[in-house]
């Protein structure tokens, strides 16, 4: 599904799962140094998170994969990501996305006794430009 690779983290965990949505949604970069970003134009954004851990909960998940789909793919699925109270103060550039995606992603799982951790956000906006987001904590 993601194009060309997957970058890898290094990290002391015994899991490691990955969840990959698309998303069908539009953005403007509201600067006129974005040139044509400037104007409402839509992407098929590809995304993948990367959860870890050592523990399992009562179903033998880290996380259900469904509650990621939900988490990220319920709120930015056929919107316009610039309404959404998230980019109120900043654009949604790709890398801002990536770094979004992860602070709700990590909303999701810290109150989960188990301490399963997001250590990546790859998203793709188009064939040839994406980002990859990684935490201070587990970078090398
Ligand atoms: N660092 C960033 N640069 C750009 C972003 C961004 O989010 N972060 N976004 C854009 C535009 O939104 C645009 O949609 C994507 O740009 P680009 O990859 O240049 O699109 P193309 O399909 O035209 O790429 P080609 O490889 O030239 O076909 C711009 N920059
Ligand atoms: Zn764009």
């Amino acid at each position: 599904m993601m194009q060309q690779f997957y970058p890898t983290v290094t990290h002391p965990y015994q899991f490691e799962l990955h969840k990959d949505m698309h998303l069908a949604t539009a953005h403007y970069i509201d600067n006129e140094r974005a040139g044509n970003c400037a104007r409402v134009h839509g992407h098929t954004y590809v995304i993948n998170i990367t959860i870890a851990g050592n523990e399992l909960d009562e179903t033998g998940f880290l996380i259900n994969f469904k509650h990621l789909k939900e988490a990220v793919h319920g709120r930015f699925d056929h919107t316009l990501l610039n309404d959404d109270p998230l980019f109120a103060q900043t654009p949604p550039s790709t890398e801002k996305v990536a770094e979004t995606i992860y602070t709700i992603v990590n909303d999701l799982l810290t109150p989960l006794a188990h301490k399963p951790v997001c250590i990546q956000v790859i998203v793709r906006e188009t064939p040839t430009s994406y980002v990859v987001y990684q935490p201070k904590q587990v970078q090398s």
